[in-house]
């Protein structure tokens, strides 16, 4: 996504004095500019409207309901941001680590809402790496029957879009950055680091 506001925050987080603070902030802005844009396709209807003055044929957003599902920890970072503009979205979690050797995604925790299989559904997390973390977590959704799933980072490699739209074609990725490489510890390069630790202060 190339929107000024958005292109400027990310470069303000990439940057390695970014404090704690300040990283938190701007990654929840930048999920909700984001937000914007992925809610774009949203379906509408008509609707009457008595206005002050008459009656406005107007729009509304008809039914569809939607869940963020942040991939812990990182993920979580940008749900705020996204709840802001979608107030009644409802909200699951999925547990995810990468093993730091293998780069192998392991899952430990899901917790969704149980009408899942009928909401549009995005899946947030800041940083595609090799994209085993997205793709299984988007296994885990798909397993209990979700279908209509969009994936929204900040930073993404070229080899995890390409494992991750291989994995799930029916994906839309949105990403506010698409990065150089991987380097040899699965970091995005030039990529803003960790971004769980960077988020909670872990490190
Ligand atoms: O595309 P991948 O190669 O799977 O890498 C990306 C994943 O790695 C990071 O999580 P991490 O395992 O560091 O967990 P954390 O969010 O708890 O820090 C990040 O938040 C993604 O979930
Ligand atoms: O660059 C990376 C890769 C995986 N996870 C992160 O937080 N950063
Ligand atoms: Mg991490």
């Amino acid at each position: 996504m190339d929107h000024p506001l958005i292109q400027h925050k990310l470069t303000i987080i990439r940057d390695k004095n970014c404090g704690t603070k300040e990283f938190r902030e701007i990654v929840n802005e930048i999920a909700n500019l984001m937000a914007f844009e992925v809610t774009r396709d949203m379906p509408l209807e008509d609707v009457d409207v008595q206005t002050p003055e008459g009656i406005a044929h107007a729009k509304q957003i008809s039914g569809k309901k939607v869940a963020i599902v942040p991939i812990l920890r990182a993920g979580i970072g940008m749900v705020d941001g996204i709840l802001d503009l979608i107030p009644a979205a409802k909200v699951g979690h999925i547990g995810m680590y990468r093993d730091e050797k293998t780069l192998e995604p392991h899952e430990y925790f899901v917790k969704l809402p149980s009408d899942i299989d009928q909401r549009q559904i995005f899946v947030v997390d800041p940083m595609l790496a090799t994209g085993g973390s997205s793709i299984m977590a988007i296994e885990a959704l798909k397993k209990r029957g979700a279908s209509n799933i969009k994936f929204v980072c900040l930073v993404a490699a070229p080899e995890g879009v390409k494992a991750l739209q291989k994995a799930h074609p029916d994906v839309d990725i949105y990403t506010a950055a698409l990065d150089q490489k991987l380097n040899e510890k699965g970091y995005i390069v030039p990529g803003l680091g960790d971004a769980g630790d960077r988020l909670f202060g872990t490190k």
